[in-house]
């Protein structure tokens, strides 16, 4: 039987979660796509900390070894970030050399222009593990959705800050403890800044945004929050409603256009969102014909994502067998037309400080009058001498909830600590 060569490119955790899959499973996929698999060569950054790697593969610090390898057919990058993987990339593709990468990063910010060079060079470029790590979701909605019209894509994107979130809740423990095990466990990014910031799962949402609706976003053409600087009282608070508190990607057709965003939002206890733990991650897909969806299943760890690689690497390996590489992996394409504050309405929680509550509860009605909003669940405690009122209202408009803000903000004495969403 005929191997295809690969030159793989990072060897932490996805890499040698790949490398096992590959060795543990190489007659199932020797029977399903007609060829071996063989990991010719790694690129590694530290190659004193890769002493055991066995199996004749060769490590290497030198990029070019693996582009001028005239018998590599398959790069996998596995570095992360956007340079120089952004590089190493093109070069690969420029040598005719097929990519499979799990680097949202670089997806989301340069997806259309290397998927393009792909193509120029008959070569496949594939990304299933860029989002939502072992959950086989960007194939599906260009498989299994591609005559339906979708209406909303949602979901919990990122492991580390559900992990986080789990363990701060579930466990009592402090944020930091709890990132530095999803760290250990290497759930997060080399640098954790980009998952607790939201970014990592802005960078998702960009790419389902893409499959889903065609169209071409950039992170910074939407709301992205993060959960640094979530407080434990309204994760506290969250619950004594009836919500558990997840950091949630939207991204929603409304008349003609789109809204998209990535922040903690409040959902019920009993919303099938509400049961995801941990590093587990859950995208909500809701078509015109099929409703609603639902995916489920690891958003982080090496072994879950390898999944995902192994299953790009197969499908080169297949249209290196039928001569068919070149195609776009999604070639869908809308005009991006953001849809305006107005339309986007949701109901809030609203966590509002003060130093004296005296007053204040009748000054907080007059402006929800004022802008004709109103609240469906009230709460008013006091300690350490801060008196704290938490609101959750009925759906209301961005514009009302900027006019809320701007009201809030010309008070003196009240502060406006928290506007989350709530999901319905
Ligand atoms: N971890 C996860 O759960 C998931 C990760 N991803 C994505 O997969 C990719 C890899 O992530 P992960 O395995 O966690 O990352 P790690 O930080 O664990 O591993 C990165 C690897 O890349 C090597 N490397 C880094 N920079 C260079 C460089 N300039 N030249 C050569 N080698 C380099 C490192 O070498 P050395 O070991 O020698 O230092 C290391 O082996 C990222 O894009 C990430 O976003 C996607 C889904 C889930
Ligand atoms: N850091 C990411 C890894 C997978 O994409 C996450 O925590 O989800």
């Amino acid at each position: 039987m005929e191997t295809v060569q690969i030159g793989m490119l990072g060897l932490g955790t996805v890499g040698s979660g790949v490398l096992q899959m590959i060795q543990n499973n190489e007659d199932k996929v020797a029977n399903v796509t007609g060829r071996q698999l063989n990991v010719k060569k790694v690129l590694v950054k530290h190659p004193e900390r890769h002493q055991k790697v066995q199996g004749g593969i060769e490590l290497t610090t030198d990029i070019q070894e693996i582009i001028n390898d005239q018998e590599i057919q398959i790069v996998v990058e596995l570095i992360g970030g956007i340079h120089p993987a952004k590089e190493y990339i093109e070069m690969a593709l420029r040598s005719r050399k097929n990519v499979v990468t799990a680097n949202k990063d670089l997806i989301a910010t340069y997806g259309p222009e290397l998927s393009r060079l792909a193509h120029d060079n008959d070569c496949d470029l594939m990304y299933e593990a860029s989002v939502a790590g072992g959950i086989p979701i960007l194939r599906t909605i260009n498989n299994s959705f591609s005559a339906d019209k979708i209406t909303e894509v949602k979901g919990i994107v990122n492991g580390t800050t559900n992990y986080i979130l789990t363990q701060m809740s579930q466990q009592g423990w402090s944020y930091e403890k709890a990132l530095r095990e999803a760290q250990k466990l290497g759930f997060a990014e080399a640098d954790p800044t980009n998952d607790v910031t939201g970014k990592d799962a802005a960078f998702k949402m960009v790419i389902l945004s893409q499959f889903a609706f065609g169209i071409q976003l950039t992170i910074n053409d939407f709301n992205v929050t993060g959960i640094d600087r979530l407080s434990a009282f309204d994760v506290q608070q969250a619950g004594k409603f009836g919500y558990v508190i997840k950091l949630v990607g939207i991204s929603r057709v409304i008349n003609d256009g789109v809204f998209v965003e990535v922040a903690p939002v409040l959902v019920p206890v009993d919303h099938p969102l509400a049961t995801i733990n941990n590093e587990y991650n859950a995208v909500m897909v809701t078509g015109q014909a099929v409703g609603d969806t639902l995916f489920y299943g690891r958003g982080a760890g090496g072994l879950p994502t390898a999944n995902s690689v192994l299953s790009d690497i197969t499908s080169v390996t297949k249209n290196l067998v039928l001569k068919t590489n070149g195609n776009f992996f999604n070639n869908y394409q809308q005009r991006y037309i953001p849809a305006t504050t107005d339309q986007v309405a949701y109901p809030y929680f609203l966590s509002i400080t003060m130093p004296d509550i005296t007053g204040q509860m009748l000054k907080l009605t007059q402006i929800m009058t004022e802008i004709n909003a109103s609240f469906s669940q009230i709460t008013q405690t006091e300690a350490n001498g801060i008196a704290r009122i938490v609101i959750i209202t009925h759906a209301m408009s961005g514009s009302q909830l900027h006019e809320f803000k701007a009201q809030i903000a010309s008070e003196p004495t009240i502060n406006l600590d928290a506007a989350y969403k709530v999901l319905k």
